[in-house]
């Protein structure tokens, strides 16, 4: 992105969880051409694995693990590695997320449970693993939480989703009080439908349903991972150093659509 500054996160490590595809790969490509460490992980080596190198022959630097978030154990070996082989960490994404589609009525106790455990859980459990070492350390840093706009109201057809967005909310702004006097800031991002693999797999497979959901937003487009790299760029950067707790969506206003029209 040409409106940031070349080098604007030279020596500063970036963690971000899901790195390998849609979003996390747009942040970790991102992160990478300016300047800074990137860490990605998540379940799955072979997309990890592609986008480090992608990183590496741009002339960034990049690194991964392979972990599940749910994992407590895992995350803490994880954090702990990172902290042994890199430094640190100064960036955390919690990008890592899992969805699908189906009626309240029909979705299983364990599909609910699964989902609000990747998305909910798992972004406490790597908050918790680095913040309790920026805490100990007496180190500023930044934690950028993926919501989404379905958190703040009905989320038909993803109940799981929209509780477990609207509970990082809740998390984002909690953390952003307990840990603002050491210098960490705590904020989320909530994109609307955005078009990725992992998106358009499991909730954008009815095409008619594509149509009208992109019809109803007033900027007139869904939501791209370049938009969110944007924010959460900026959230990471000096230039946000003084939001903490502030939950930005960005969604061309479609949360809105129904109070235009
Ligand atoms: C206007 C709208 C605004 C837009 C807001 C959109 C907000 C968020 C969007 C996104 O998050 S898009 C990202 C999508 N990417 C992913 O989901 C990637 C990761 N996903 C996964 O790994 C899986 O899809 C998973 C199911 C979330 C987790 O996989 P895991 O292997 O851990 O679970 P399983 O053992 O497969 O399943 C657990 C449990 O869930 C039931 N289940 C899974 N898929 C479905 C389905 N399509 N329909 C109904 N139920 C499903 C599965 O049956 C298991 O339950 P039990 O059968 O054991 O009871
Ligand atoms: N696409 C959309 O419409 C929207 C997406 N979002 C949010 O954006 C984020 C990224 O989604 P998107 O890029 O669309 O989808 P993707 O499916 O492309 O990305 C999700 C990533 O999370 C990783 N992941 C999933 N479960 C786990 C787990 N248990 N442990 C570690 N990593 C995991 C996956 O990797 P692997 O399978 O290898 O573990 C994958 O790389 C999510 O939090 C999502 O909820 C928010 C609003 C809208």
């Amino acid at each position: 992105m040409n409106v940031f500054q070349a080098g604007l996160f030279e020596g500063k490590v970036v963690l971000i969880t899901g790195g390998g595809t849609g979003i996390g790969r747009a942040l970790a490509l991102a992160f990478g051409e300016l300047g800074a460490m990137v860490v990605i992980a998540a379940r799955r080596e072979g997309p990890l694995s592609g986008v480090v190198k992608t990183i590496e022959d741009r002339g960034g630097r990049a690194c991964m693990y392979t972990l599940d978030v749910r994992d407590e154990a895992r995350v803490e070996e994880v954090v702990r590695g990172i902290w042994q082989d890199v430094g640190g960490v100064d960036v955390l994404v919690n990008n890592a997320g899992g969805n699908f589609m189906s009626p309240a009525v029909a979705m299983s106790a364990h599909g609910f449970r699964t989902v609000l455990d990747i998305n909910l859980v798992g972004t406490f459990l790597m908050s918790q693993a680095v913040g309790r070492r920026w805490l100990d350390e007496g180190r500023e840093g930044s934690i950028v939480n993926i919501s989404a706009t379905n958190a703040e109201y009905g989320s038909p057809l993803m109940a799981h989703s929209g509780a477990s967005k609207a509970g990082i909310n809740n998390l984002t702004q909690t953390l952003a009080v307990e840990w603002g006097g050491t210098g960490v800031r705590v904020n989320a991002v909530l994109p609307g439908p955005v078009r990725t693999e992992g998106s358009d797999e499991r909730l954008w497979t009815d095409a008619a349903l594509v149509e009208r959901v992109e019809e109803g937003i007033p900027l007139g487009r869904f939501t791209t991972p370049r938009d969110v790299v944007g924010v959460v760029v900026f959230l990471a950067s000096e230039a946000g150093a003084f939001l903490t707790g502030s939950l930005i969506a960005l969604d061309g206003g479609e949360r809105l659509r129904s109070l235009i029209f």
